[in-house]
């Protein structure tokens, strides 16, 4: 990286988020941290979900009182919306993330540090993920492994995932997590969009049932938080639960709202069919590459 961008203004640390030493020194007179560490592949964290816990929960303990120590003045928290109703050791990780993040936003009082979090969904053609799958699948001339082709995911561009952290940069409060509305498609599909891409319409496609930790839809609110987000223009703000541990002061307030409230999800969201969702994968610089038959390497 260091060669690639080749740019004095950057600098590279060797260390690692369960180390606590080693991101304290990173942090020195650094004013903002854009927290994106993680495992975050569903699979492997659920066959190794301690590796989860250490880099996921205990990795952000250790960066978030680097960063306090360090008086960094604003903090944002990448989550993913596995972290909503999670099943699988990712998401339950990743839940217990943002209970960290909000847990220590309740004790930031005149530190002068502001923490805040983003849930994003599947962003499209990141490294490791399906859309490159697919496509190396169709190239090498192998069927495409399809889970479950009713499954639906929330699909965003690496640009919009960039929009949503800028955001949650420039308006977050002490707590907030924010979430971008976005539109969902099924697998199926994203398949024919793919396939239609490449000019394969009639390439072998295979069903392979779930994989391990995986749910048929995604949520990125759940009901109660939905209850309380503040809807913004192409965005959710959840904020934090502000009250403390003597619940008794408290008034049952909200409990008619939670009732009503509906939870949103990728079956619930905007549904893109075929069209839409060629579009939007000809949004992606590497999915334009593909179209037009050229080598194409996945983003991080
Ligand atoms: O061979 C395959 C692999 C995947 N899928 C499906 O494609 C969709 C997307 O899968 P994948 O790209 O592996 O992403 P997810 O498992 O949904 O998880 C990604 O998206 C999350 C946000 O939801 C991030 O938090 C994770 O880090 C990231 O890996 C899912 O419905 C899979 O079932 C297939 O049909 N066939």
């Amino acid at each position: 990286m260091r060669k690639l961008y080749n740019n004095r203004k950057l600098k590279f640390y060797i260390g690692d988020v369960r180390d606590p030493h080693s991101i304290n020194a990173a942090m020195r007179g650094v004013d903002y941290v854009f927290h994106a560490a993680a495992l975050k592949q569903v699979p492997s964290c659920e066959f190794h979900p301690m590796q989860a816990v250490r880099t996921n929960v205990l990795g952000t303990e250790n960066m978030i009182e680097a960063a306090i120590a360090n008086k960094v003045k604003r903090v944002v928290c990448l989550s993913t919306d596995k972290a909503v109703y999670p099943i699988n050791a990712m998401g339950i990780s990743k839940a217990m993330m943002e209970k960290v993040m909000v847990a220590a936003s309740r004790n930031l009082e005149g530190t002068g540090t502001v923490v805040c979090g983003t849930r994003y969904g599947n962003v499209m053609a990141s490294r490791g993920s399906v859309i490159p799958l697919f496509v190396d699948q169709v190239r090498n001339g192998k069927p495409i492994t399809i889970t479950d082709p009713n499954m639906t995911r929330f699909m965003m561009t690496l640009d919009d995932a960039v929009d949503l952290v800028l955001y949650a940069f420039t308006n977050g409060n002490n707590g907030d997590i924010f979430v971008q509305k976005a539109p969902a498609a099924t697998v199926d599909v994203l398949t024919q969009a793919i396939l239609g891409l490449m000019k394969k319409p009639e390439h072998e496609v295979r069903v392979i049932g779930t994989r391990h930790g995986e749910k048929l839809y995604e949520a990125l609110l759940s009901r109660e938080e939905r209850a309380c987000a503040e809807d913004l223009p192409g965005y959710f703000r959840v904020p934090a639960d502000g009250r403390d541990l003597n619940y008794d002061k408290f008034v049952e307030e909200g409990e008619q709202k939670i009732t009503e409230a509906v939870e949103y999800t990728s079956h619930n969201t905007e549904r893109l069919d075929v069209d839409g969702m060629t579009k939007l994968l000809l949004k992606l610089d590497f999915m334009q590459k593909i179209a037009r038959g050229e080598h194409a390497v996945a983003q991080d």
